[in-house]
C-alpha cells in the first residue's frame, strides 16, 4: 500500500490539513437530537463521516468515547471505520495504545493489520512504556502501510511534568550519553525510525503527537522537529483555545507541504468540539470545516 505518510500528503494537498475529530460527548449528542447511548454514538458518527467525507484530510474518532458504551460502543465504531474506508477518507483511530512489547502486538493488530476489524489508517500511541516498547506497531504499520502518531507533547496543561522532564538518552554502543527533554527523545527515538525506513514502503510511517497550546513561550512548542520524517498530529484547535494564527506562530504554518525546517509533515491541526457544534446539518459541518481550512491556509 502506498505509505500513510504519502496518503496523507495527498489529502491534505486536495482538501487542506484539518484532521476533524469525531468526539460524540454527551452534550454534542443531545445538541444533534440524538440520545447518549450505542445507537446515538453510532448515528453521530456516521453522520459525520457521511458529511465530510471527500471535503477533510482526515478524520480522527476518538476511541474513549465509543468504548463508554462497550461491546455495542464499540461495533459502533467499526462501523465508523468502515463506512470511512469505503468513502476513500483517512482514519487516525484516537486511542492512546502503550504496553509491554507482547501486549502491544496484540493493540497493534488490533488497530493496523489488513482486515482487522477495527483497522484504521493511523493509530495514537503513548510511549511511557518506553518508545522501544511500541515496536510492534510501528514495525505493523510500516508492513502495512500505515501510520502511528505518538504522544511527544500533549494539549493538556498537567502533561509537563512528565515530558518536560529531563532525561539520560544514548550512552554506550550509541550516540553519546545526553541530557534530553523527554518529549525530544520521543521526537529523536521516532526520527531515526523513519530515517531507518526513508522512501521504503513504511516511509515516515513515524508522526507524533504535539498539542497547539503547550510550548514554551506560547508560541513555541519549544522542540526539535527538524529531523523526524514523519507527519505530526496537533490538537488543541478551537475548543482548548488555539486557533489558526496559533498554528501558523508555533509551526511556520500548516500548509507547508513538509512541514516548515523540514520536518517531513504534514503538520495536521485537529479540532473535534468546535467544528461538530456546526452539526448536525451536512452543510454546515461542510462549511465549518471548509472555513477552517481556509483559515489554516489563508
Ligand atoms: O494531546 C492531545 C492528544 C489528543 N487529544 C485529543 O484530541 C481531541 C481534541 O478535541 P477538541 O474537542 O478539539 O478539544 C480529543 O479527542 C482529545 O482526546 C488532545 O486534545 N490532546
Amino acid at each position: 500500500m502506498t505509505p500513510f505518510r504519502t496518503r496523507l500528503r495527498e489529502a491534505v494537498a486536495a482538501h487542506g490539513p484539518l484532521c476533524v475529530g469525531i468526539d460524540p460527548h454527551p452534550g454534542l449528542l443531545a445538541a444533534w437530537g440524538l440520545d447518549a447511548d450505542a445507537a446515538g454514538v453510532e448515528r453521530f458518527a456516521r453522520g459525520a463521516v457521511e458529511a465530510l467525507a471527500g471535503h477533510v484530510a482526515l478524520l480522527k474518532p476518538q476511541v474513549a468515547l465509543f468504548e463508554v458504551f462497550g461491546g455495542a460502543g464499540m461495533l459502533a465504531l467499526e462501523r465508523v471505520l468502515a463506512d470511512a474506508r469505503d468513502a476513500g477518507v483517512l482514519t487516525v483511530a484516537d486511542a492512546k495504545r502503550g504496553d509491554i512489547g507482547s501486549t502491544m502486538a496484540g493493540y497493534a493488530r488490533a488497530w493496523l493489520a489488513d482486515g482487522a476489524p477495527l483497522a484504521a489508517d493511523a493509530v495514537t500511541l503513548s510511549p511511557y512504556l518506553g518508545v522501544g516498547a511500541l515496536a510492534p506497531a510501528l514495525d505493523l504499520a510500516v508492513a502495512t502501510g500505515r501510520g502511528v502518531f505518538v504522544l511527544a507533547r500533549t494539549s493538556n496543561p498537567e502533561a509537563s511534568g512528565v515530558q518536560s522532564a529531563q532525561a539520560w538518552v544514548g550512552g554506550p554502543g550509541g550516540s553519546p550519553r545526553r541530557m534530553r527533554e523527554v518529549a525530544q527523545s520521543v521526537v529523536d527515538a521516532l526520527a531515526d525510525h523513519n530515517a531507518a525506513h526513508r522512501d521504503g514502503p513504511g516511509d515516515g510511517a513515524a508522526g507524533v503527537v504535539v498539542g497547539l497550546t503547550r510550548g514554551t513561550t506560547g508560541r513555541d512548542h519549544g522542540l526539535d522537529l527538524s529531523a523526524l520524517g514523519g507527519p505530526v498530529l496537533v490538537p488543541g484547535l478551537g475548543a482548548q483555545g488555539g486557533t489558526p494564527d496559533d498554528v501558523a506562530a508555533v509551526f511556520g504554518g500548516a500548509d507547508a507541504p513538509d512541514g516548515p525546517g523540514g520536518v517531513g509533515g504534514p503538520v495536521v491541526p485537529v479540532s473535534a468540539r468546535e467544528v461538530l457544534t456546526a452539526g448536525p446539518d451536512h452543510r454546515a459541518l461542510r462549511a465549518a470545516v471548509g472555513a477552517l481550512n481556509g483559515t489554516l491556509t489563508g
